[in-house]
């Protein structure tokens, strides 16, 4: 068992020597990332290997080799994923296309019905051995620390984070805060002790991605505590990437920014008791729509894989709106900030 705990990709993998180089991985320990262009013969050649080695050694990819793109995000093969706020909106939007994608995730949400139903879902698509589901709330670490150590449990390692839980409550505004920034810092800290090369805690480098927002880059007026925390979010992601490559913890940090996106979190423009003293304001919220428009969650889970699989990106901050996605520009020294100079 020579290759005992390593894992391969193999492309054309379905039938002929590709297959013939698989199962001989196989037979010596390794697990094994099945490419193939072909995805009927792949589907067999992933059954007839599932009888052999069980279900766990396997897994089917599509894919076109003459596609960089498509060879690039089969990287993930093999990687070990946790997202947080995983049952609904885009959490479970990311979960699903980092599962499409060959990793394993770990789902994180309060709400353990919506979890669970996630579960359910991802384990008719990808298999039931590809994701769990744990019930954890960000506001606390006990909790987390404990959701970080299952994960490793089950998985034996994690390569991915996804630091993406959040809600918007301008009533209960510290709640927010603990939340949107609190939780994110929360996660980072943890995802770095279990991540970081060279710590002697096994960490073999990865990537976190926290979710922030357009309104972490501007003013969404009906939501200044939500603003807060997402511009929070920005700084707090921005910094510590840096301090990340200082230190050499092989870890990239990234913030990802999206403009609306339909998910129930919209409903919020709906409940008077969450807007705090700024339900006077609410009436607004069609006009602000109707000029930024509602993005789909696939859509936008694209983008956040794209953001994931660019090694090239550390403390990178990505927006996505209708009109397009791009990576801000901020300046590097006080000097080339932007500014009105006063007489
Ligand atoms: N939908 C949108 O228009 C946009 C959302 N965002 C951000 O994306 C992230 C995800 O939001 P959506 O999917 O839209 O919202 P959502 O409300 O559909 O999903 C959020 C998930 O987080 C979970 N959650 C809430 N509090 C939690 C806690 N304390 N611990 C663990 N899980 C918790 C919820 O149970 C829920 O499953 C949030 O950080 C949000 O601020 C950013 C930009 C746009
Ligand atoms: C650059 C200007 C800021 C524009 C902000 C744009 C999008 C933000 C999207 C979100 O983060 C959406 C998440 C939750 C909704 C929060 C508040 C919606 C309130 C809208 C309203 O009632 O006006």
């Amino acid at each position: 068992m020579a290759l005992s705990g390593k894992i391969a990709l193999v492309t054309g993998a379905s039938q002929g020597l590709g297959k013939g180089f698989s199962d001989v991985l196989l037979k010596n320990g390794a697990k094994v990332a099945l490419l193939d262009v072909n995805e009927t013969a792949g589907k067999n050649a992933k059954a007839d290997f599932d009888k052999e080695y069980g279900e766990d050694s396997t897994i089917f990819l599509t894919c076109d080799v003459t596609s960089y793109e498509h060879l690039k995000v089969m990287a993930l093969s093999g990687k070990i994923a946790l997202v947080t706020g995983a049952g609904q909106g885009l959490g479970k939007g990311f979960s699903d296309i980092l599962l499409k994608n060959g990793a394993k995730v770990a789902l994180l949400d309060i709400n353990e019905n919506a979890g669970k139903n996630a579960k359910a879902d991802f384990d008719k698509e990808y298999g039931k051995d590809r994701n769990i589901f744990l019930t954890c709330d960000v506001t606390s670490n006990a909790q987390l620390k404990d959701a970080f150590q299952k994960t490793i449990e089950k998985f034996g390692r994690i390569d991915i984070v996804s630091n993406n839980a959040g809600i918007v409550d301008e009533t209960n505004w510290e709640k927010t805060v603990e939340v949107n920034l609190n939780g994110v810092i929360r996660g980072t800290y943890l995802a770095l002790e279990h991540m970081k090369k060279g710590s002697g805690g096994g960490g073999e480098g990865g990537v976190i991605i926290n979710t922030s927002s357009m309104a972490g880059l501007g003013p969404l007026l009906t939501s200044p505590v939500y603003t807060a925390s997402k511009h929070g979010v920005v700084g707090f992601t921005r910094a510590m990437a840096e301090a990340s490559s200082v230190s050499g913890y092989g870890v990239r940090i990234n913030a990802f920014c999206p403009s609306f996106v339909k998910t129930p979190i919209l409903d919020f423009m709906k409940n008077e008791k969450a807007a705090g003293q700024l339900g006077h304001l609410q009436h607004l919220s069609d006009k602000i729509l109707a000029k930024t428009g509602i993005l789909e969650v696939p859509v936008v889970a694209e983008r956040f894989l794209q953001l994931v699989t660019d090694e090239e990106k550390n403390g990178a901050v990505m927006m996505v709106t209708q009109e397009c996605t791009a990576y801000m520009n901020f300046p590097k020294d006080f000097k080339d900030a932007p500014k009105t100079i006063l007489p």
